[in-house]
């Protein structure tokens, strides 16, 4: 059972810098109160049935800890945690393949889930629906249908843009779970908790200087954590303090909303080409040489969160609050009850 399988990513993206610091258990997941509290009845009440539990769909952006929480789920189940990813499982045989393999009641883990190719996603439908595989053997007239029975389990998908997700297969997940931003108190919590994680001397004016520039998402309020030690180890006693904290973060190009460079951009672009908008995706992609997708799953979201921008049937605009924060005065627009008079 501990085979790799080379459908079955370790990890994905960001490593062992973040696995260091992932909570292991539900109550040490700071934050998203409300699902967390949803989830451990959901999570008990499986236990006392004995049976899988439902299936799960975490969506949110990136960074908020979807792929955590899976774990968590299939600790905290007593069962086998499996991992693979949309993009990865190119035929249905791979999926079937994971699918043949798992225990009872395992948890298996897809990320990406979006991005499943069409024939994968047929062979998943009965699977989660049924526990039962329809394999199609041989080709032509020859070609039949065997079906397997699968042992009960638990699918938890990750995504970052529900939208892209295909009806039906939205539907079959019993527990759809929507991952919020997390507020500065909640940052502070796990800043003030990875230092210790980390043996680093952070005071609480330093951790808060750090949350209240985490862009609200607990992977920046790590990676920020330990860009601050470095400085705060060759240029001042090891210890983050919010002077030191401000310092660095102020140098690493993070301003005192958590906006990056690449934030500032977008905002500054939309500014000073189309006087605040609106502008269609497409253009600010383009101009900007970043991926449309990029924008709308990584830049976007905290943006339209913190009302700097407003998507429009007509494009993005910029909010008040965007021109002050670039500094800059926002033109005139005519009054929109002006038309009216
Ligand atoms: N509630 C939390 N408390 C403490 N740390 C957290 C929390 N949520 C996430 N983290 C940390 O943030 C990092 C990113 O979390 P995770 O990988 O689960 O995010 P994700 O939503 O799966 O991101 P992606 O969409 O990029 O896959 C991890 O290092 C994890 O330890
Ligand atoms: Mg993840």
């Amino acid at each position: 059972m501990d085979q790799p399988d080379p459908n079955l990513r370790p990890e994905p993206r960001p490593g062992d810098a973040d696995r260091a610091l992932r909570p292991q258990a539900l109550d040490e997941f700071v934050g998203q109160a409300e699902a967390r509290a949803n989830l451990k009845v959901f999570i008990e009440s499986a236990r006392r049935r004995g049976e899988a539990m439902d299936h799960t769909l975490f969506h949110g952006p990136p960074g908020l800890g979807k792929t955590t929480l899976a774990q968590i789920m299939a600790r905290e189940l007593g069962v086998n945690f499996r991992m693979t990813s949309g993009p990865v499982l190119a035929k249905a045989g791979d999926l079937a393949a994971i699918l043949t393999n798992l225990e009872t009641r395992d948890v298996l883990f897809i990320d990406e889930i979006h991005r499943l190719n069409p024939a994968v996603e047929e062979v998943l439908y009965p699977a989660m629906e049924d526990f039962e595989l329809d394999l199609v053997i041989g080709e032509g007239p020859a070609a039949r249908t065997v079906r397997i029975e699968l042992q009960p389990f638990t699918l938890v998908g990750a995504t970052t843009r529900l939208g892209l997700l295909t009806t039906p297969l939205r539907d079959r997940f019993g527990i759809p779970t929507r991952l919020q931003f997390y507020t500065e108190d909640e940052l502070h919590d796990i800043v003030t908790r990875n230092a210790r994680k980390l043996n680093v001397p952070a005071d609480d004016g330093g951790a808060r200087e750090i949350a209240r520039r985490s862009r609200g998402t607990p992977r920046i309020a790590g990676r920020l954590l330990r860009r601050v030690v470095d400085f705060a180890l060759v240029e001042g006693d090891g210890r983050v303090t919010q002077q030191l904290a401000d310092g660095a973060l102020t140098r690493l190009g993070v301003d005192h909303l958590g906006l990056d460079g690449a934030d500032r951009r977008y905002l500054a672009f939309i500014a000073e080409n189309y006087a605040g908008g609106p502008v269609g995706i497409d253009t600010i992609s383009a101009a900007l040489s970043e991926a449309r997708d990029a924008l709308e799953e990584v830049i976007e979201p905290f943006l339209l969160q913190q009302g700097l921008i407003q998507r429009t049937p007509r494009g993005r605009m910029l909010a008040q609050k965007a021109w002050q924060h670039l500094g800059l005065a926002a033109p005139k627009r005519p009054d929109q009850n002006d038309l009216f008079k």
